[in-house]
């Protein structure tokens, strides 16, 4: 049984356009992913693809304009509103990826502490902190007093300490030095491996394809393709759908040739497959129905004409 299980999310936000009229604005369509222990799961895609919605909408902290339907279940359990606030931070931690997080009222050492359910807390904190080079002083400071990276380094020591079963983690390492990124990627594969579960939100494919199991490609606020690691080598070949095949061409080691186009904007998405107006294969089919995430070679797929 996955332990995080979300099944057919959408999230859409109302938003007044002219006068008193409100515009509903669908910003996750129909998304399916689920999460085992033990398991990485990287959520990669463009910025504005819907990644850290995702995150809030896991957590129960999506803004008061949000709509949601679909179903969220932890454990095998529906996530109501009240089981997710009883679970927060506690159960399933977030890495956010704003440092702004951070409580500014508290000394970050304490902030650190206060995230321990069991065990001696200071000690927890101080050798978290030793592992992602965290001097003795830093837990005295307040949150204004530390750098960017040092901010996100508390951020994580903050999830690491928590003892939670799941990890969703926001684009953790912008802003850090090559060493402290390779320590925090070490230290969220270290976490899998002792049986619990991390989302991996990034931008950087090679960071994820360094500790994940399998990797979730966004586009336009759902998946377009889950795929193992493994698939992603050579000219894309074992890839599923040709936006994936398109991401992975792109990246400099590769042909380092651009997607043609953008990502739709919430406002004006295209009826039908989301990726259709860039997609070289698309058919007048394809601008119908938003296809179905469908089984394809230990995979899945949005896209009818996958083989
Ligand atoms: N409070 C909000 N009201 C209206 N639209 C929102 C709100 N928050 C986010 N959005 C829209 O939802 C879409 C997805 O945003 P999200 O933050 O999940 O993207 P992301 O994939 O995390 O991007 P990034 O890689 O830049 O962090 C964007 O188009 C964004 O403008
Ligand atoms: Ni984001």
């Amino acid at each position: 049984m996955p332990i995080l299980d979300v099944e057919n999310l959408s999230v859409s936000f109302k938003q007044y356009a002219t006068g008193l009229k409100q515009v509903h604005h669908q910003v996750i369509s129909n998304l399916s992913i689920s999460l085992e222990a033990g398991e990485i799961l990287a959520v990669v895609g463009a910025s504005g693809s819907g990644k850290s919605l995702l995150a809030h909408a896991i957590l129960g902290i999506l803004p008061s304009n949000a709509r949601t339907s679909g179903t969220i279940k932890y454990a095998g359990e529906i996530l109501t509103s009240k089981r997710q606030k009883a679970l927060r931070g506690k159960e399933i931690a977030i890495v956010p990826q704003s440092v702004n997080f951070l409580d500014p009222l508290m000394r970050v050492g304490k902030q650190v502490r206060t995230s321990v359910k069991s065990g001696d807390a200071a000690a927890l904190q101080r050798e978290v902190f030793g592992r992602f080079h965290l001097k003795k002083e830093v837990e005295t400071m307040y949150p204004f007093q530390l750098s960017g990276g040092m901010a996100r380094r508390v951020l994580l020591s903050t999830a690491m300490v928590s003892g939670a079963k799941v990890i969703i983690a926001d684009e953790p390492t912008p802003g850090l030095d090559p060493v402290v990124i390779k320590e925090a990627l070490n230290n969220i594969r270290e976490f899998a491996d002792n049986g619990c579960a991390v989302l991996f939100i990034t931008h950087d494919i090679e960071s994820a394809l360094k500790i994940a199991d399998k990797i979730a490609v966004f586009y336009a606020g759902t998946t377009v393709e889950i795929a193992p690691v493994e698939n992603f080598k050579g000219q894309g070949e074992a890839l599923r759908h040709p936006y994936t095949k398109a991401l992975w061409r792109a990246l400099p080691q590769n042909d380092f040739i651009p997607i043609p186009g953008s990502q739709p904007h919430p406002t004006e998405l295209p009826t039908g497959c989301l990726f259709a107006p860039r997609c070289p294969l698309a058919t007048s089919e394809c601008q119908e129905v938003l296809p179905d995430m469908r089984f394809l070679r230990n995979g899945m797929v949005r896209c009818i004409h996958a083989n």
